[in-house]
This record gives C-alpha cells, sequence and structure tokens, in this order.
C-alpha cells in the first residue's frame, strides 16, 4: 500500500504539473477544470496523510499559509534596467542611427516584442527548480516576493531542464481580471485600482499570499538574466530557449530586418491593442545578435541596444 501512494502521489504531481503547463503556458487544455480540481483534491488528499512524500513541485506548495511580516531586500546580480523611450518614427530613425554608428554601420536586425503594463519581476532557478522571485525596486535592490510569485500556474516550480538560470519578465493582472475585482471591492465599498498594472502591483505587494492567490495573476518572460552552461547567440534564441524550458513567453514576438518594419509593428499594435487580453504601454525593440548588444553597451541607466516605443496615453473616456 505505501508504495503505491508514493507513487501515486508522484505520478499525480506530474500529471497535474503538466496539465497546468498546457493550460496556463500554451493556453491549450488537456483536460476540463472538473477533471483537474478532483484530481488535485486526490492528490491533497493523500499528501495529507503522507506530508513525508508530498513533492517539492507539487501544486498544492503554490500557496504558502505564512503571512510576512515584511519582505526581504534582494540585490540583483545583474541589474534590472530601464530602458529609454521613443515616441514617434523619428525618434525609432534616430535609434537605428545611434545603432549604426555604434556597429560601425553593420545592419542589425531587432526583435519587436510587446511591452507589457505590469510589473517588473526576476524569477531565479537552480538545478531547475524555484528558489526566489523578486520585483525590480530601484533595479539594484528589489523585494523578494517568491511566496506571491508562486501562487502564479503560469511560473513554473520546476524547468523542464535542470538548469541554473535567472530570467526577468513581467507579471500582470488581465483586463477580465481586473474588472472583476473592482466589481468585487466596488460591492464591498473598498476603493477601485485604478488600472491593471497597479492592481498587479498591489496583488504582489500582499504579505499574505492567499490574497495574491485569489487575483487571478499571469506572466510572460521576456529575457534571460543569467545562464549557466548554454549559450545562445541572439534574443530571440534565448527567448525560444526560455519556452523550451517551460516558461510563458509572448506570442507577438516578430524579428525585423529594418526599423521600417519595426515601425509598422509598432503602428499594428498601436491599432490593435484594445484586442489583446491585457494592457500594454508600448513595444520594446532590441538588437537581436548578443553581440552586437555586446558592443553597443549600456549608459548610466539604460541598454544603448534596446528602447522602448511608447503609446500616447489612451484618452479616457468620461
Ligand atoms: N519584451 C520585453 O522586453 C518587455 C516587455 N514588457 C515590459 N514591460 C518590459 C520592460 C522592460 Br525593462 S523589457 C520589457
Amino acid at each position: 500500500m505505501t508504495l503505491d501512494t508514493q507513487h501515486e502521489i508522484k505520478r499525480l504531481t506530474t500529471l497535474l504539473n503538466d496539465y497546468a503547463y498546457h493550460y496556463y503556458v500554451l493556453d491549450e487544455p488537456k483536460v476540463s477544470d472538473a477533471e483537474y480540481d478532483q484530481l488535485l483534491r486526490r492528490l491533497i488528499e493523500l499528501e495529507e496523510k503522507h506530508p513525508e512524500w508530498k513533492q517539492e513541485d507539487s501544486p498544492s506548495e503554490r500557496v504558502g499559509g505564512t503571512i510576512l511580516e515584511q519582505f526581504q531586500k534582494v540585490q540583483h546580480d545583474i541589474p534590472m534596467l530601464s530602458l529609454s523611450n521613443a515616441f514617434n518614427a523619428d525618434d525609432l530613425h534616430d535609434f537605428d542611427r545611434r545603432v549604426k554608428q555604434g556597429l560601425d554601420q553593420e545592419a542589425p536586425t531587432y526583435s519587436c516584442e510587446l511591452k507589457i503594463d505590469g510589473l517588473a519581476v526576476t524569477l531565479k532557478y537552480e538545478q531547475g527548480r524555484f528558489v526566489q522571485g523578486a520585483t525590480r525596486g530601484d533595479g539594484t535592490i528589489g523585494e523578494d516576493i517568491t511566496a506571491n510569485l508562486k501562487t502564479i500556474p503560469a511560473i513554473p516550480l520546476r524547468l523542464r531542464e535542470a538548469v541554473d538560470i535567472e530570467v526577468r519578465g513581467e507579471a500582470f493582472m488581465p483586463k477580465k481580471s481586473f474588472i472583476r475585482l473592482n466589481e468585487a471591492r466596488e460591492k464591498n465599498g473598498e476603493q477601485l485600482f485604478a488600472n491593471p498594472r497597479n492592481a498587479a502591483a498591489g496583488s504582489l505587494r500582499q504579505l499574505d499570499p492567499k490574497i495574491a492567490a485569489k487575483r487571478n495573476l499571469d506572466i510572460f518572460i521576456y529575457g534571460i538574466g543569467q545562464l549557466k552552461g548554454r549559450q545562445v547567440s541572439s534574443h530571440h534564441e534565448g527567448l525560444a530557449y526560455a519556452h523550451q524550458l517551460g516558461f510563458k513567453t509572448n506570442p507577438h514576438q516578430q524579428h525585423c530586418e529594418t526599423i521600417d518594419q519595426v515601425i509598422a509593428f509598432c503602428e499594428h499594435w498601436l491599432d490593435k491593442r484594445a484586442d489583446l487580453p491585457y494592457e500594454i504601454d508600448g513595444i520594446v525593440i532590441k538588437v537581436d545578435a548578443l553581440a552586437n548588444q555586446e558592443k553597443l553597451g549600456f549608459t548610466a541607466k539604460s541598454p544603448r541596444w534596446a528602447t522602448a516605443y511608447k503609446f500616447p496615453a489612451e484618452e479616457v473616456v468620461t
């Protein structure tokens, strides 16, 4: 009996994590919510009888019971940078000219990505296990919000390869979750959140992870901070590797050969942003080849090899 139970706990843990990966990361559900919930209840029942066999990456481990007194400070091994801004096509042509000057007129290719309007976070994994998550903070010192980040189902507790890696991404609240949250707060006479970014930040700054767990947060991983034992030569290759490891990356990333293609991408999403299930406040443009990023380096505040095209603030309909 006991060996079968131990085996059953491992089997259910692996099965439920695979179902969650397909549902939250790939957006391709394998089973119904009812079937997932029934299997999770079964796993929790076995874990309560045999806590010694609960797996470290069990889905029941996502919501911790401890309410923190305060968040610990975390020093980022690699600073989390801010981006320079571009507000129109001329600014983007200026950015392209500066990049080409810095590369002795070599024509770079660019990676264009949606600028998610959420909270920048960094996730650290050791041998494939999620060990720490933190806010950007001032770029050098952030806050340890590991317990709250563990409640986001799209964040893998264990990667598909046992690697040491640190990734950066944006945690966010989908538009529908934001509307539902404010409707509930209005019913309870609570202060409403102004926008999904504030709602996501407010949820991740809760000291009680059970509150964060109820906020339907999500995440897109958009960069690799540190990576041991594997070389990638471009940003888009790094994103593909992050996806292969089990991270959720944004499907609308585009590789552009020229700044005119970059401008077209920006204009497309300025027009289409309302159709997305999450808010974006611009487009991030990065020189794709890592060797070129290295050549260009950084100013005091931000990389010379990237910029953010900022959308005009949306008119607030009163
Ligand atoms: N795709 C990206 O690089 C990206 C997306 N969304 C964001 N809010 C940010 C912020 C920085 Br800094 S990079 C980035």
